[in-house]
């Protein structure tokens, strides 16, 4: 059976209801999923599964710190092996998938693209092929002023439970091709 980790921070719950879908999804396609917390991950191998998945908000534009640490924890290690190779060579079966919330009241969607691009490359650098990068527009809680007068307009109650279902839907989609 093949195998898929889903790593995910989140401090108001947008990202965790993204993660807990996508491993529906994933679950329905036929993979074994494990959900983790970035902080509850600990040593966990990338290169034991087929694919990664990474999920953060966008906190200025960045993944948070905690994920930026964490990342570059595993990156150094990873480096040390000697894993991280010069040209980044394809590793065949060796899939990431990039999902980032975000609540876009200045800029809209270019709020989060760097942050999707920034975890992304960590995963290029170690031989791994990023098939796509999701991005959620989400409900800023706890500042009504970023929910209703921002750039994407009301985004109360965002993601929805279609916007939900679809994410199932999209992740159930993306394991059967893998
Ligand atoms: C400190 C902080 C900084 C944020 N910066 C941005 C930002 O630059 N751009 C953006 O679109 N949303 C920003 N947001 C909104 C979050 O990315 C968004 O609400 C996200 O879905 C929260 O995810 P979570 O519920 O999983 O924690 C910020 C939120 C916080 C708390």
């Amino acid at each position: 059976m093949k195998k898929a980790v889903i790593l995910f921070w989140s401090n108001t719950g947008n990202t965790e209801k993204v993660a807990l879908h996508m491993q529906k999804g994933m679950e329905e396609g036929g993979f074994q999923t494990s959900l983790l917390k970035v902080q509850e991950a600990g040593d966990i191998d990338f290169y034991n599964f087929d694919l990664v998945c990474i999920g953060a908000p966008s906190y200025n534009w960045h993944p948070p710190k905690p994920v930026v640490d964490y990342l570059k924890g595993k990156f150094n290690s990873y480096k040390k092996e000697g894993r991280v190779k010069v040209n980044a060579p394809k590793i065949p079966g060796k899939n990431a998938l990039i999902f980032c919330t975000y609540s876009g009241p200045h800029t809209g969607i270019r709020e989060a693209v760097p942050a999707g691009k920034y975890m992304g490359q960590f995963f290029e650098h170690l031989g791994f092929t990023v098939v796509d990068e999701w991005y959620i527009l989400s409900e800023f809680h706890g500042s009504e002023e970023n929910s209703t007068l921002g750039r994407m307009g009301n985004i109360k109650g965002l993601p929805s439970k279609e916007d939900l279902e679809r994410i199932k839907e999209s992740a159930k989609n993306l394991v059967l091709r893998l």
